[in-house]
């Protein structure tokens, strides 16, 4: 059975409610309509009630599976505006609050955090900053995670070729204990996708070929998650073709155990991970669904803005399933 088909038979029935703040743009709305009438999800989309309508129209989609909520009309919006003040104590006023919340991404975020919905998939017209920050202030990490991060499910073939690459999307240059915890975080999302880890700390340099800080801190880094989560096969400092080709592994990093068989591929900052898994997606022909944000309270997913419907449907069932986690 595909890792679809799997989350699908969990979700399924559940009446698990996931926000969709973009509700004006017809990838997400298809996506959401589709969801709703498959009985995965209670969508809650976001926007003017006439506009929506009329955009599902232009395809001839009905919207009756939704329900429709226009921040300017909200009959909660006080309460919200209240819960909103408490949480980011000192930081906001009221006034600023109520300003604050007309914008979908902060009302998503609030729906969420208010058991409202039980999480939410935003980011095909908004960037990532503007889609993630309200979840980093009012979700904010599980104890013990400092940082969240962003991991891509890569996927090629029907479920043949599966792996877990990350950061691509938040932390722009983790430290070696925010690169540890990243490793940690996404051996435990390849979990949850039936990927058994074998995690690769990636650099230019295989063992100690190079030296340089940027190598020292992957090095350290390594060191850091092997002791964070023994459970887990972590090894590095690996190059990409160290961790995935096996006679190279065997070449280059004989004693390692990760080495040739990674299946999760951690990058050493944010400009290799976006780069890299962008490659992957347009020249390796890897269906790219994500970025699956790591450690937050309740699920926030961000699409990327080149997302198609599909990838909305998909990463709006990840986010269904990992609602249904601890
Ligand atoms: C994610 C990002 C927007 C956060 O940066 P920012 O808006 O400048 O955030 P700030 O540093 O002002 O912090 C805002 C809040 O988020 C928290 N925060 C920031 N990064 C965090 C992280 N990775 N994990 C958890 N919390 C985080 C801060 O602690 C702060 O909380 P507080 O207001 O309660 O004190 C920024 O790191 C970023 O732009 N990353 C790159 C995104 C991107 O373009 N990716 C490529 C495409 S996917
Ligand atoms: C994940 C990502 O790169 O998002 P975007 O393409 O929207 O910048």
């Amino acid at each position: 059975m595909d890792i679809f088909e799997g989350l699908k038979e969990q979700i399924q029935g559940k009446g698990i409610k996931i926000v969709f703040p973009e509700g004006t743009d017809l990838r997400v709305l298809g996506a959401a309509i589709r969801l709703s009438a498959e009985g995965l999800l209670e969508p809650i989309v976001i926007g003017n009630e006439v506009e929506v309508k009329e955009i599902a129209n232009t395809r001839g989609l009905r919207t009756s599976g939704l329900t429709l909520i226009d921040p300017e009309t909200y009959p909660e919006f006080d309460e919200m505006v209240a819960a909103f003040v408490e949480r980011r104590k000192g930081k906001v006023t009221d006034d600023q609050a109520r300003t604050i919340l007309k914008d979908p991404n902060y009302f998503g975020t609030m729906l969420t955090y208010m058991d409202k919905a039980d999480g939410m998939v935003s980011g095909a017209i908004h960037s990532t900053g503007d889609t993630v920050r309200p979840a980093l202030q009012i979700i904010k990490t599980k104890p013990g995670i400092s940082r969240t991060s962003g991991a891509f499910l890569m996927v090629r073939g029907r479920d043949e070729e599966k792996y877990i690459f990350s950061d691509c999307a938040i932390n722009v240059n983790p430290n070696a204990q925010e690169l540890a915890e990243i490793a940690v975080a996404s051996a435990k999302t390849a979990e949850m996708f039936g990927i058994d880890p074998k995690v690769a700390m990636l650099s230019f340099s295989t063992k100690g070929s190079a030296k340089s800080e940027e190598v020292t801190k992957v090095e350290e880094a390594t060191k850091i998650a092997q002791s964070l989560a023994p459970e887990y096969e972590i090894d590095g400092e690996l190059q990409f073709d160290a961790a995935y080709v096996a006679s190279v592994g065997q070449q280059k990093a004989p004693d390692s155990k990760v080495a040739g068989h990674a299946t999760v591929f951690v990058f050493p900052e944010i400009q290799s991970g976006n780069i890299g898994y962008k490659i992957a997606q347009r020249f390796g022909n890897f269906e790219a669904i994500g970025p699956i944000l790591q450690g937050l309270n309740k699920p926030v997913s961000d699409l990327s803005r080149g997302c198609n419907e599909e990838e909305v449907y998909k990463l709006s069932i990840i986010t269904a399933g990992q609602s249904l986690m601890d």
